[in-house]
């Protein structure tokens, strides 16, 4: 307190209410900010911490990868049979995009429309396919009392009235032989909550039995037929459809061996009944019907595609329907095998909680929003404890510059503790337990899984599902609680208490800054000693500031990074056991799959030198980078050693980065409407960015002025006016380039998948699954997010500092100098530092 000022209570009670306003909007827009990005995530209520993706695009783009595109042939990938150049997809303007969009949007909303009832899943595939094994694994995986499980082949038509040698004739394999329309009224009796009567079918007699079968509703509704994407009606019917896809050779050769062992067929009668019906049959209706699925599973059942299923489908499942457990979260409430021993809660008549997700119905990518009135607020209250101040001689007297100083510090000591009171409070919202529980489920929208060969027999079927059940729950808590481990917490801990040390020592060095403003503007800048010694004094400071900032994101990081590590030491193991991390750790698929598989070995360097701990994080960005050539690299359809190449002299060759950000940038063409709307958003808000120190600093001189109040109260008002542009504009701006970034991202996994599907079988014998999976997900949305990242930053930094520049120079050129003094030094720092830093990475 300043000497002859006395502290009102009203004004002091003011201050702290302004503070504790400040804290709670600051709370509240993080939580507000949370729950949208938990929202667009994952409709896992459980599901507290989120990567900030757009899952919702994601979702879209993952349905959009399997839909019927007008997109000509694009880019063939690697062993592609035409080596086509880089084309922009055609097609994607809002135009042309109509029908699919139209087509994207029924798909989405056709369930949604039936969504009172069950979940809808149909499993769909060629005869031989694997489909009965598949359906079958995920109904025992969900369990019978939750699952209504219903064949196509219960809908053959009866043929009694032919005799035998007629009936064994018939087409078996065209839409007509089956009584689809009772099938369709059955399903939607079932989504009624009512009971219905399946027939039952003999292969052997090729007819219906006498005897009929009772179906009762259950949460879920597993259809599987080869023709059930091949009728309309059916489909509309469906919320998630996967299509089982065996090469022909494979279907064949199971059709047999099944067809003689439980048919009672003849290798005669199978082959004739496969060359004149079931082939060409296939090929009509069966075959096209796979644009239909949402998922393809290549080469039938395998534990990969079961367990992503299982992860997907529980997500489903749990986000809509709270308050049922089919997935028992505690162990004690799992049997040996791993089954679910927890009933479904609800009366399954009632059970019409169940929804699929639907991304038109998250709230669009503007949470942004949710932080900036708290921003906002917590800059007005800043100013109001100024304006208090200055207003009445509560802290401030005009008495003597040196008064001055000592108030200002006061204030600043105010704004510390406000900041820190800020801060504690976030760290003990951010450290409840119930906000730390990470489980998201992994988006198998699109995915491309296949078996390994050791996978399933079909002697083995039934063991596999257990296993895997088993084997799936527990990893799942496994890795819930290896993200959990007590010595990371301990570690996180400190760090935050680094972080907040650092932070304070940054705030005491703005304040060291704002003090030498002060100097040289209260009269000491008149000798010319005094502005040089300010001079040195900023650019000591600056240098200081440096440091403590690079220590402050090196902290940060690494507890990123060690939190990953730790659990990925502890579960380091094969690629599907990553995924399955990833699953319910929520951490990204790409780094998991390859650290998973790599082991130990991930943390080597390509000549095999064990990484200093100081630069894990510098090679995490290096390796990122890497791989990012090497996605682009395989959508421009390079083979790998290409790719490799190309990713290596990506870090030393300016023309590789030229060419990839062109190449990128290729990918906006469609979006340059939306970029030049965002670009003005930016010119708003960076004009509202450097108006505010501005008026900072009137407010600042005002109060040593003799005018006081009437300018100090002008400038407080074009503050806040300017802080309210500025935010708006960079709400607007940032929503905006999210929409850009999904935009890019939807047409990088369209390209992508016209390119897979046009790879010779070759190609997927070579391939990995867990490549072709994290391509088709997470390497796309990298990809797509760098695009607009990148634009977003390059523009924003173009125009603040260009705008910044100017305005500094045309204020003062000295103070600006003062500004300026340390950015040389700190270039220097930062070339030898990084210089230093590769040569212990390469
Ligand atoms: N992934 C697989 N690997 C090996 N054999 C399989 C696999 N999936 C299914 N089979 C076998 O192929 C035969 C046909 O499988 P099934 O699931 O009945 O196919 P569909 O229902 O599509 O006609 C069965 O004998 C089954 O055991
Ligand atoms: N009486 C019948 C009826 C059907 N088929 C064949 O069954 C196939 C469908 O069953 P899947 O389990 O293999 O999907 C279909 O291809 C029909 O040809 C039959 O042989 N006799």
């Amino acid at each position: 307190m300043s000497p002859g000022s006395s502290a009102k209570p009203l004004e002091l009670l003011f201050v702290f209410l302004s503070g504790a306003a400040v804290a709670w909007s600051f709370l509240a827009g993080r939580s507000s900010s949370r729950r949208a990005t938990h929202k667009r995530k994952a409709h896992d209520p459980t599901c507290r911490q989120e990567d900030e993706e757009d899952d919702v695009q994601e979702v879209k783009s993952g349905f959009l990868a399997y839909l019927p595109s007008p997109v000509g042939p694009l880019l063939p990938l690697r062993h592609g049979v035409s080596a086509t150049p880089l084309e922009e997809p055609q097609g994607l303007g809002k135009e042309t995009m109509g029908p699919l969009l139209e087509s994207l949007e029924q798909h989405v909303k056709a369930p949604r429309q039936s969504n009172s009832g069950p979940l809808t899943l149909g499993v769909a595939g060629g005869s031989g396919s694997g489909k009965t094994t598949f359906a079958r694994a995920l109904y025992e995986a969900l369990g019978e009392e939750h699952v209504t499980y219903i064949t196509h082949d219960s809908y053959y038509k009866d043929l009694s009235h032919l005799p035998f040698d007629e009936r064994k004739k018939s087409n078996f394999d065209h839409p007509n032989a089956l009584d689809t329309a009772l099938l369709v009224e059955h399903l939607r009796a079932l989504k009624r909550g009512q009971t219905v009567e399946v027939p039952e079918y003999d292969f052997a007699t090729h007819n219906r039995l006498k005897r009929t079968c009772k179906a009762e509703p259950r949460p879920v509704i597993l259809l599987e037929g080869i023709l059930i994407f091949a009728d309309r009606s059916l489909v509309q019917e469906l919320a998630i459809k996967v299509f089982v896809d065996t090469e022909s050779d494979l279907r064949l050769i199971r059709r047999i061996h099944r067809d003689v062992k439980e048919r009672g067929r003849s290798l005669e009668s199978i082959v004739d009944q496969y060359v004149k019906t079931v082939r060409p049959m296939h090929l009509e209706f069966v075959e096209p019907s796979k644009r239909e699925a949402d998922v393809i599973i290549p080469l039938g059942m395998n534990q990969v595609a079961l367990d992503m299923f299982l992860s997907r489908l529980q997500a489903e499942m749990k986000g809509a329907a709270s308050q049922t457990s089919i997935f028992p979260d505690k162990p004690e409430e799992r049997d040996k095998t791993g089954h679910a021993q927890t009933r479904y809660k609800t009366d399954p008549s009632r059970s019409s909680g169940l929804k699929i997700k639907d991304g038109s119905s998250s709230p669009p990518s503007w949470f942004q929003f949710g932080t900036l009135p708290s921003l906002l607020l917590f800059d007005a209250a800043i100013m109001v404890t100024f304006w208090v101040a200055s207003g009445d001689g509560f802290l401030f007297s005009y008495d003597a510059p040196g008064s001055v100083i000592w108030d200002l510090c006061i204030v600043g000591l105010l704004r510390i503790l406000l900041l820190l009171g800020v801060a504690i409070a976030f760290d003990a919202f951010a450290l409840s337990p119930q906000r730390r529980r990470v489980r998201r489920p992994v988006k198998t929208d699109s995915f491309l899984t296949r078996a390994t060969g050791a996978g399933v027999s079909p002697s083995n079927t039934a063991h596999v599902t257990t296993t895997t059940v088993a084997r799936y729950l527990s990893l799942r808590e496994e890795a819930k609680s290896a993200t959990q481990p007590s010595p990371i917490r301990r570690m996180e801990r400190v760090g935050r208490s680094a972080t907040l040390v650092l932070t304070l020592i940054s705030y005491f060095i703005l304040m060291a800054k704002c003090l030498m403003r002060l100097l040289m503007g209260i009269g000491f800048s008149d000798s010319m000693a005094c502005f040089w010694g300010c001079v040195a004094a900023s650019a000591i400071l600056g240098c200081v500031d440096y440091i403590v900032l690079k220590r402050h994101l090196r902290y940060v990081k690494r507890w990123a990074y060690q939190r990953h590590r730790e659990a990925l030491v502890r579960k380091k193991g094969t690629l599907r056991e990553s995924l399955l991390l990833s699953t319910v750790s929520g951490n990204g698929s790409v780094c998991l799959g390859s650290e998973g598989a790599e082991g130990e070995g991930a943390e080597r360097t390509a000549g095999g030198e064990e990484l200093e701990d100081e630069s894990e994080e510098d090679c995490e960005d290096l390796k990122e980078a890497a791989h990012l050539s090497e996605v682009w690299a395989s959508l421009r359809g390079l083979d790998d050693a290409e790719a490799a190449e190309d990713a290596t002299r990506g870090r030393g060759s300016k023309d590789k980065g030229h060419a990839t950000y062109k190449d990128l940038l290729s990918l906006t063409r469609d979006d340059w409407h939306l970029i030049s709307l965002a670009f003005a958003f930016l010119l708003g808000a960076a004009i509202g960015q450097v108006l505010i120190p501005h008026y900072t600093g009137k407010a600042i001189d005002a109060i040593v002025s003799e005018e006081g109040a009437a300018a100090f109260q002008h400038a407080m008002v074009m503050l806040v006016l300017c802080a309210a542009v500025c935010g708006a504009c960079t709400g607007l701006r940032g929503g905006i380039f999210t929409i850009v970034g999904a935009r890019v991202n939807r047409r990088i996994r369209d390209m992508l998948f016209q390119s897979l599907i046009r790879q010779e079988v070759g190609f997927f014998d070579t391939a990995k699954t867990g490549d072709l999976s994290s391509r088709l997900s997470s390497d796309c949305t990298k990809v797509g997010d760098q695009v607009s990242l990148n634009i977003n930053f390059f523009l924003r930094s173009l125009v603040q500092a260009v705008g910044t520049l100017i305005f500094m120079f045309i204020q003062s050129w000295k103070l600006s100098l003062v500004a300026f003094v340390s950015v040389p030094v700190i270039v220097i720092m930062s070339k030898v530092s990084s210089k230093g830093r590769e040569e212990a990475v390469f």
